[in-house]
Formats: C-alpha cells, structure tokens, sequence
C-alpha cells in the first residue's frame, strides 16, 4: 500500500519523560486520518515531527516514500494553533495569503484558495474583524498555498457553532479530494462522520491503527427486534450474552450462530421479527475500551 506517512519506531523524549514512544504510524495515501488522543497524548508532539519543526530522538519519517527531508515543501500544509494560527489582524484575508506565498516563494492563485475556503466574500475585509470560524477557514486556505498533497488539520473543529461545525465538516469532505488529510481531534463524534481511518495514541504509544469501518471491542454483536413469547428464552439459548432488553429490543454477542440462523429459529417459534442489524460499535466506545485496555496492560 502507498503511504503518505509512514513512521517507523518514531520517539521523542523531553529529558526523561517519553512524548512520543516507538509509534509506526502508518497513513494511507487519500485517507481522512483521524488522530485521536487524550491530552499529552503525543499528537502534537508526533505532528510537529512529520512536520520537520522539531527533531525525533530517534525513529524514521517517510512521506510518500520518501525520507523526510527538510524544506522540501511544499508537501504538506499545516492548520496548527487554534483558532486557524497568527495572522496579520490588520492586514486582509487576500493580503495575508499574498504574504505567506510571497515569503515561501510560490506564486499562488489566492482568490481562489479563498473561494475554496468559502471566504471570497471576505477576501477584502480585515482579519481583526473575522470570526472564530472564519478564522479557521483562513487558516486552512494558508494549509493549502501551494496544493500539498498532505494537509493537517490541528482541531479544526474547535470553538465553532453547531452550524460552523457542520460547514466545517463539508469542507473537509471537499479537500480530501486528491489530498491527504490528517485531522487531529477530541471531536469523536464528528471524525466519526468524516474520517476514513484512524489513529489512537495514549501516553506516546500507538494503541490502534487502521479503517474506522473495522473498528470492534470484541466479538461481533446483534441487534434484534423481535415479538413473541419465545424470543427471550430462545435468544438466551443461542447466546451466551444478551446485553441489552428493553421491549421487544435485544443485543446478543453473536456465538456460534449466523444472523440468518437465528432469523431462522426465531421465525420458526412464530415470532414476529422486525429487525435484524449487525451492531456498530461507536468510535466514542472504541476509543475507551482502547485507552482504558493500554492503562490497564
Ligand atoms: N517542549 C516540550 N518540553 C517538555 N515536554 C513536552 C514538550 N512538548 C510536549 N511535552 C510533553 O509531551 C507530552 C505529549 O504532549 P503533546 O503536546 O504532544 O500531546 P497532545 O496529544 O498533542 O495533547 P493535546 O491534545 O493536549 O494537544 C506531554 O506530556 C507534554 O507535557
């Protein structure tokens, strides 16, 4: 598979205490990678890393393949310090743009990062007058001077409203077209929505990795919606856990038994089945049993 980040037992201790402990973490390329974590955790430590501001004490980065070489931007673009970094306040959107492409030396179409960004309303107006929002929208568009194929995303999400989160989780959307996106979040709820894959740190380790669609704490579950005098004591035969009644609703740990084995039987007894849907864990759910697991081992 190819990789726009791929670290390898990646450490950074501060004298004795460890930030950042032997990670591989492993990026697919087109990914919304979602890096998760409690606070001192390790993320910002691992980012500012794969970002070259600071030095690993030991351990390799390798973006896109290649080893992590200093001022070879621009492969990444980076939305850090919330809300959406230091800006020149008195100076405009557009001008703060021209700014930072001039000073790395692109020439950069700044009306249309701004477009992107759903600014160009604004473009003209100055940046003391902007709001959180608006600051992280300018601040992405900065990410995003000279088309990186990778952008990260330091909590985006921070300090907006219900309707600024909803923007915000739409424009996401829109750059991971062809980009690499990295958004670091406490938000589990919303990269739940968006992400793709992955990543959970807890005390500078790597506790997990990979597609959220395989996200699981243990053997697969059931929901069922079932009436009829039977169920319960059928469902208790099949299973040797059922989690949840309330009604007519069970949750069983699937055993030995397939879905359509159980429609089957429940069927048979002459209950009336309703539903039957393979139960997802949340990302909330996982990310505790993760955490607590990597304390508790
Ligand atoms: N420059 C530094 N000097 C000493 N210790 C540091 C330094 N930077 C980070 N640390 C420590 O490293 C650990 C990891 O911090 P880091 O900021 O990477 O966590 P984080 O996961 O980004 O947390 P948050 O979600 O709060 O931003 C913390 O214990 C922190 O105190």
């Amino acid at each position: 598979m190819d990789y726009a980040i791929e670290t390898t037992a990646l450490t950074k201790r501060f004298g004795k205490q460890i930030a950042v402990n032997d990670v591989d973490l492993k990026v697919p390329n087109g990914a919304i990678f979602g890096f998760l974590g409690s606070n001192g955790a390790g993320k910002s430590t691992s980012v500012r890393m794969i970002l070259g501001l600071s030095r690993p004490t030991s351990g390799q980065i390798r973006l896109f393949g290649e080893k992590l070489q200093h001022k070879k931007r621009p492969l990444i673009g980076a939305m850090a310090d919330s809300p959406g970094g230091a800006f020149y306040d008195h100076l405009s959107a557009r001008d703060n743009l021209r700014v930072v492409a001039t000073s790395l030396g692109i020439t950069e179409n700044v009306d249309a990062l701004l477009e992107t960004v759903g600014l160009s309303h604004a473009a003209s107006k100055k940046v003391r007058a902007f709001s959180t929002g608006m600051r992280q929208r300018l601040g992405i568009a900065r990410a995003l001077i000279g088309s990186p194929p990778l952008v990260i995303l330091d909590e985006p999400l921070n300090g907006l409203d219900p309707e600024g989160i909803r923007e915000m989780r739409q424009l996401i959307r829109t750059l991971a077209e062809g980009r690499t996106l990295i958004i670091c979040s406490h938000l589990l709820g919303e990269i739940e929505l968006v992400a793709s894959h992955i990543a959970l740190l807890s005390e500078g380790r790597l506790v997990h990795q990979g597609p959220l669609a395989d996200l699981a704490t243990g053997p697969p579950k059931l929901d069922i919606e079932a009436r009829g005098d039977q169920v319960a004591a059928l469902l208790k035969a099949m299973s040797t856990e059922i989690e949840q009644i309330e009604g007519d609703r069970y949750r069983l740990t699937l055993g030995n038994h397939d879905p359509a084995a159980i429609n089957r039987k429940l069927v048979e007894s002459g209950a009336e089945v309703s539903a039957l849907t393979p139960y997802r864990f949340s990302l909330e759910e996982f990310y505790h049993h993760q955490i607590g697991s990597a304390h508790h081992g």
